[in-house]
């Protein structure tokens, strides 16, 4: 368990760290002397003893989805643990969730200021930076309003039914083409390496007008260093809630700060270019909209709140960062249960020949003559759960939930990962069963089984991006069913375990892919 510490902690002295503890234990002394008096009429959280300084960190294990599920089971749908000298309030099961995100949502809807998140987009992300709720609400309606519009423009060609469709359906196609060559070139490819420049293309073409080549250095060594990124936003890092562990030499947080420093250079060189050239009768992209809210200073006319330029067009960094990384993890994750589920896998490609046929690209118009490739999508967000905590939440007011008292400003951590295995709303929850979200006929897909899988959170800060999500899962799985079957590489069997993270991530692998022939029976 202390292993999880060991990329944190380097080589101190002695009597650093013998100064340290000693603070550490005075600041804990204090802070226990200093424990909220419960209202009447509310009970204290239950949860496990914490440890003086390190509070239940080891008991959070590696995989802190699995730890606090089981902790679930113990102490109920809402406990504390403590993570450091820090409280932090864990909710699971989905009525539980529920009632806090949408009918309690303004008390549970703030972010905590925790010491990672400072520096996603230099402090100034609208989904992980403590914002002020005004200027957080402001930003959140500008980012909707950019993201509609640009998803939902017409497409230039016949037959799209928007620019997205249009995107997507044109990426889609050249990602069958590249995985092709590259197994005719390399004999087995990584799906991630290849999928997540194509989803790249995508938000890149809503965001900046722009999109890049498979071998594109800069935006390869970008994209591929989602994984470091993720690690370190996982809901449960220490260092977020130990303060000595800032000060101690750690390569991990050293890459994380590279990575966010790369990421806002990337995004800043396009916003510059986009200023030069930004024409008001011209609005290209997401950027040149933001800009243009700046220049009218439209923004939200009914409130006083002000927000400066820099944060309305850094919203495009938010747009670019989560429309990537969530999208590729989750068609990665799908293309690897293709390979372990082989039935499944024709059973898809013959839904899809039925249906559709294999000489047209899938459209989004396709969707309710395809319930299989639907309940197969819905089983793969529950099953592999790849988002299992939502961002951290946080208290803006004393409150109360189930009884329990839970004060302002406490950290709340959402367990989709238990939501989307508890035994109480699904039947033989570790297995994988795409049927499952099937009606009797097998020809529909129950709606009210599949509001139950938790994956974009819920409430005032559900998924912005849910719509353009869903969508190119959809259409990208579609168009690599039709179009590809994929296969294991012999002598390289696949390993399913998650690698815990904000995301989480199948560990890197090759598989083999072969094109379907048109007049296949
Ligand atoms: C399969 C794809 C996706 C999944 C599973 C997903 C999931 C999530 C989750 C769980 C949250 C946190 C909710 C919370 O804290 O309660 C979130 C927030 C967010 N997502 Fe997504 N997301 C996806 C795609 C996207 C896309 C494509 C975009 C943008 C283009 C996007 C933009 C955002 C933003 C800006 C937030 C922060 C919202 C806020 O704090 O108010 N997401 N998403």
């Amino acid at each position: 368990m202390a292993l999880m510490f060991l990329p944190l902690v380097g080589s101190v002295s002695v009597s650093e760290s013998l100064l340290a503890m000693v603070t550490v234990c005075i600041v804990y002394l204090l802070m226990r002397l200093q424990r909220p008096s419960i209202p009447e009429g509310l009970r204290r959280l239950p949860g496990p003893k914490p440890l003086p300084i390190i509070g239940n960190v080891l008991e959070m294990s590696t995989n802190p989805h699995l730890s606090l599920t089981a902790m679930s089971e113990r102490y109920g749908p809402v406990y504390q643990i403590q993570i450091g000298m820090r409280p932090v309030v864990v909710l699971s099961g989905s009525e539980t969730v529920r009632q806090a995100l949408i009918k309690q949502g303004e008390e549970f809807s703030s972010r905590p200021d925790l010491y990672s998140f400072r520096f996603i987009n230099d402090g100034k992300s609208l989904a992980f930076s403590s914002d002020q709720a005004g200027v957080w609400r402001a930003r959140r309606k500008l980012a909707m309003s950019a993201l509609r519009s640009f998803s939902t423009l017409e497409g230039s060609d016949l037959g799209y039914s928007c620019v997205l469709e249009e995107h997507i359906c044109k990426e889609g196609e050249y990602l069958v083409k590249q995985l092709s060559s590259v197994m005719e070139a390399s004999g087995s490819f990584d799906p991630f390496r290849h999928i997540v420049v194509s989803v790249a293309n995508v938000i890149c073409g809503m965001c900046f007008g722009r999109r890049y080549n498979h071998d594109d250095q800069e935006l390869l060594s970008l994209v591929n260093l989602s994984d470091e990124f993720v690690q370190v936003a996982g809901s449960g890092n220490p260092v977020d809630f130990i303060p000595f562990l800032r000060f101690l030499p750690s390569q991990t947080m050293k890459n994380f700060l590279k990575i966010n420093a790369r990421f806002q250079n990337f995004v800043q060189r396009i916003v510059t270019e986009h200023y030069r050239t930004y024409d008001k009768n011209n609005i290209r992209d997401i950027t040149d909209s933001l800009i243009d809210h700046c220049e009218d200073r439209k923004l939200d006319e009914n409130s006083n709140v002000q927000v400066s330029d820099e944060k309305i067009v850094g919203i495009v960094n938010d747009l670019f960062g989560a429309g990537f990384d969530t999208i590729s993890t989750a068609l990665s994750w799908a293309v690897v249960y293709l390979v372990a589920y082989p039935d499944t896998q024709e059973k898809l490609h013959q839904e899809m020949k039925d249906n559709v046929g294999l000489e047209r690209t899938p459209l989004l118009s396709d969707k309710p003559n395809l319930p299989f490739l639907e309940a197969f999508i819905m089983e793969l967000f529950r099953h592999s759960s790849f988002l299992p905590f939502t961002i951290p939440h946080c208290t803006s007011k004393d409150t109360a939930l189930n009884g329990y008292f839970i004060p302002k400003d406490t950290c709340v951590f959402i367990n989709q990962w238990q939501v989307n295995h508890d035994p109480a709303l699904w039947k033989d929850p570790y297995s994988f069963i795409p049927e499952r979200f099937l009606d009797a006929d097998g020809m529909t897909v129950n709606k009210m089984d599949a509001e139950k899988v938790m994956i974009f959170g819920m409430g005032k800060r559900r998924c912005i991006g849910e719509a353009i999500g869903r969508t190119e899962v959809f259409l990208f799985l579609a168009i690599l069913i039709q179009k590809l079957h994929f296969h294991e590489l012999p002598g390289h069997p696949l390993d399913m375990t998650p690698e815990y993270g904000l995301t989480m991530k199948h560990k890197r692998c090759q598989l083999r892919a072969s094109l379907r022939l048109c007049q296949e029976d």
